[in-house]
């Protein structure tokens, strides 16, 4: 915290900076084939640079490169631990383009510098620099065999990835995929959202001077149908990691069934619960963990809070805590280094979000006040994901029906469960279908942690610890026979 700028140098970096504004693709920036677009700051709608979008042809081109790097084997076939002193480098410079990025972050998605600064940019770098240290360390096996022959189990990088990303975390779920995708041997094709292309730009451009070697990691701006199909449905592409909603999500199922197969682990939303049970105690913890998740990244994130499932007997207390603490909560400048809420991220998601608000809670231009509403379990708003600083609130009379309104929805992220009761609490982790579920508190995690989820909220794999390690590669079983064939019993 007391490393963070004023508003004011925050400024004047955001006025010297040099956007990319190309592609990246074997190894250096050039133009894509595709339609230029804008890429805008949400917070003042003005625009911020003109990016040359890539097309079929760039996907294509951008693919034979990654095949070639991953055949030459100048990455994928490199000591695990050359690899990893290569991302180490990364880190650092990132590290040392902190400043720059957290600035580009804040200015093309409307995140409060305060987070770019204290979460974005240091998780960033924690993600790559855990699975590169990790990479070295991680042991293939061998199964029980008879005495006549050895199986080895071993992992391999899978080859060609996609990686499809949304805006919401333009850098951390850069990271999230290139991390361990890199660590394992893959060569990588980021498609970043159209909205948020810059930082995923910058990243390879430094991946490329820490020593990334050329057609490993490319970065290809563009619209989903001019980038993100064309890999969905390319036949050279191993896999597609994707993150951004189960809409979009369930399409790229459909590109690999119309193409090659392709290995598709998907992230995607969620309509999580907070579970406030009767004997919940220190209240005043409880909100502070619901506002941070009801409200964080104005709720722009796949694991937010969005439902908070009370019984009655605290409600009262609860939410008058609640509404106190989230008066701190400041709505503004990004740039502004006390700003808790940026802007949303643009326009039409704007538009979506404030069609679920009553007409006096939608706020102006890209910014949206916090808001919370008393409502049924069935209402569209209690149902539907949102992604904006919106809050449900929902009272129980029991805590079984809090577990059972918990579990009604089609989604299964990430769920928090507040008691005093360690059994209750372990029992509630255990009944709620979701993939994370936190216990007197709210989190994801960390970087150890698998991340996804259960129903329509994941598919295919996980972010995070060694599981994503497992998620890029392919498991290989070399089975050496060790009899005599000379003996007579050897049996083949
Ligand atoms: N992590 C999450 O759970 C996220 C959820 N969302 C949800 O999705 C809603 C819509 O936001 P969008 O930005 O439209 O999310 P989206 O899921 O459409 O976009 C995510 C990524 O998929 C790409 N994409 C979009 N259409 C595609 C297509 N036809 N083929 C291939 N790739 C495609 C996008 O360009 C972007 O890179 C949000 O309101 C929110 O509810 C959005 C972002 C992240
Ligand atoms: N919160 C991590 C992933 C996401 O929101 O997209």
């Amino acid at each position: 915290m007391s490393d963070l700028l004023t508003q004011a140098e925050y400024q004047a970096i955001a006025q010297d900076l040099d956007f990319p504004r190309t592609a990246f693709i074997d190894g250096k920036y050039r133009a894509g084939s595709g339609a230029t677009f804008m890429t805008i700051n949400p917070a003042t709608g003005k625009d911020l640079a003109e990016i040359s979008g890539c097309n079929t042809a760039d996907v294509d081109f951008a693919v034979s490169k990654a095949r070639e790097a991953f055949e030459q084997g100048h990455w994928s076939k490199r000591h695990p631990s050359e690899r990893k002193d290569v991302l180490i480098r990364l880190c650092k410079l990132i590290t040392r383009n902190r400043r720059e990025l957290a600035v580009m972050e804040s200015l093309d998605s409307g995140k409060p510098i305060l987070d770019c600064e204290t979460i974005d940019v240091p998780e960033t770098i924690h993600c790559i620099k855990w699975h590169a240290e990790a990479i070295d360390k991680i042991y293939d096996q061998t199964s029980p065999t008879g005495d006549d022959a050895i199986s080895m189990i071993v992992r391999e990088p899978i080859g060609v990835v996609g990686a499809v990303l949304p805006w919401n975390f333009p850098l951390m779920m850069l990271a999230w995929k290139i991390g361990p995708a890199l660590a394992a041997g893959c060569s990588v094709i980021v498609k970043p959202a159209e909205q948020t292309s810059l930082t995923a730009l910058r990243v390879a451009e430094l991946a490329h001077e820490a020593g990334v070697p050329r057609g490993v990691l490319q970065v290809l701006p563009g619209d989903g149908p001019s980038v993100g199909e064309p890999l969905g449905l390319h036949m050279d592409v191993d896999m597609v990691s994707f993150t951004g909603s189960t809409e979009t999500g369930k399409r790229f199922l459909r590109y690999a069934a119309d193409s090659n197969l392709k290995k598709v682990v998907l992230e995607c939303g969620g309509k999580n619960p907070a579970v406030v049970f009767d004997d919940a105690e220190h209240l005043d913890h409880v909100a502070e963990h619901v506002v941070n998740a009801a409200f964080w990244n104005a709720g722009q994130n796949c694991s937010a809070t969005s439902r908070l499932i009370v019984h009655k007997s605290v409600k009262a207390p609860l939410m008058e805590r609640i509404e106190a603490r989230l008066r701190d909560w400041k709505v503004g400048d990004p740039l502004d280094p006390g700003t808790h809420i940026g802007a949303l991220i643009d326009a039409e998601h704007c538009k979506k979000v404030r069609g679920f608000l009553d007409k006096a809670d939608q706020g102006e231009g890209a910014f949206v006040f916090p808001v919370i509403y008393d409502v049924s379990k069935d209402d569209p708003k209690a149902r539907d994901e949102i992604f904006g600083p919106v809050l449900c609130v929902i009272e129980t009379a029991s805590n079984d029906e809090a577990i059972e309104i918990a579990n009604q929805t089609d989604y299964g992220l990430a769920a928090s469960v507040f008691t005093a009761n360690t059994r209750q609490a372990i029992r509630a982790a255990r009944d709620i279908r979701a993939g994370t579920v936190t216990v007197n508190c709210y989190g994801e995690g960390d970087i150890a942690t698998p991340f996804g989820g259960y129903k329509q909220s994941g598919f295919g794999g996980r972010d995070n610890g060694i599981h994503a390690h497992d998620q890029f590669t392919e498991l290989k079983t070399i089975w050496i026979d060790l009899s005599d064939p000379t003996s007579g019993d050897h049996v083949g």
